[in-house]
């Protein structure tokens, strides 16, 4: 099992953070679903929290919002604490998607939103901007029980932007829809980003989020185990890196020979290409040996560890 690493206290991350977490525990009974975790999240930074089923994500969504209390520990919310009087002014600037949002089949998307709007007090007009911002006004006056999964996602995405809120929590977000529309989610909180909102999100998609993120948190057991950006992960897992050198099968023999110096993990040979797997600090080396084999190199790609390699590595 990967070492427990703490989350760092970085000074100048805390210092503008819109979303701050102390020493939070939630126990329920003898579960430790969430384990004494530290977080500052900064404003308008896109965050991602992974981590396997279980592993305390939704339970401190639901204490980031002030949905149920802490064991012990403390949040604080746009500098409000969730469990203090104040929190309920901050409340108004959050939006939140859960991970099974309850929609009703007999409202129109329309009436839907119209139906969260007066929940939340947000201004009805907001409904209309909010369900074309999803790409859903198409079908506004159709119920949702005609909707398939992926709008009804939508629509859920939708409810949470009523009001205009600065901080998000997105609950997997993105779970039901296709390529496109995750797509255009992720465009929408690229948008939403500019506009310095804060958004924190969770999913089981590793390839989706690794390059949309800001910065992520790894959790397992009730328990941050890494937190940075996903190319700091990497390099803190330290996972080797491979090669994937195009080059015909005669000269597989020379790029053995010019790699033989050299601290090299794994060489594979398969049709039409060598896979090289080094350690990061042989990288620049076994690119120069490669360099030597002049113009027998016909194509080369660097792959780098995927975001699935740091989590196995992280949460095992
Ligand atoms: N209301 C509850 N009562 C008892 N145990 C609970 C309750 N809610 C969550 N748990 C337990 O707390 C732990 C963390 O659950 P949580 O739903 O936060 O995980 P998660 O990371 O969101 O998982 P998933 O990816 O499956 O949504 C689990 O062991 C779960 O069984």
């Amino acid at each position: 099992m990967a070492s427990i690493i703490p989350a760092p206290a970085d000074p100048r991350i805390a210092a503008e953070a819109v979303v701050s977490a102390r020493a939070v525990t939630k126990h329920y009974g003898a579960v430790h679903a969430v384990d004494g975790i530290d977080l500052d999240i900064a404003r308008g930074e896109l965050f991602g929290l992974i981590g396997h089923n279980g592993a305390g994500k939704s339970t401190l969504f639901k204490m980031m919002l002030g949905l149920t209390p802490l064991t012990s520990g403390a949040i604080l919310i746009d500098h409000a604490s969730v469990s203090g009087s104040g929190f309920r002014a901050v409340r108004r600037k959050i939006g939140y998607l859960p991970e099974n949002i309850v929609l009703y089949d007999n409202l129109t998307g329309l009436e839907t939103l119209q139906f969260f709007s007066r929940l939340k007090g947000a201004p009805l007009q907001d409904c209309a901007p909010a369900l074309d911002r999803v790409g859903l006004t198409h079908a506004a006056k159709r119920r949702v029980r005609e909707y398939s999964k992926g709008m009804r996602q939508r629509l859920g995405f939708a409810q949470a932007l009523l009001g205009r809120p600065q901080i998000l929590f997105l609950d997997e977000p993105t779970t039901g829809l296709d390529p496109e529309a995750i797509r255009d989610f992720y465009a929408i909180l690229r948008g939403l980003r500019t506009e310095g909102v804060t958004m924190v999100l969770t999913s089981h998609i590793l390839a989706e989020i690794q390059e949309r993120v800001d910065r992520l948190a790894i959790m397992a057991e009730g328990r941050i185990r890494a937190i940075g950006t996903v190319q700091a992960l990497r390099e803190q897992m330290d996972l080797p890196l491979w090669f994937d050198v195009r080059i015909a099968p005669e000269h597989f023999d020379a790029v053995r020979t010019a790699l033989g110096h050299l601290p090299i993990s794994a060489i594979e040979a398969h049709d039409g290409h060598v896979s090289v797997q080094c350690r990061r600090e042989t990288k620049m080396a076994v690119l120069e040996a490669l360099a030597t084999l002049d113009g027998r190199v016909l194509d080369l790609h660097v792959r780098e560890p995927s975001l699935e390699d740091v989590f196995f590595g992280f949460s095992d």
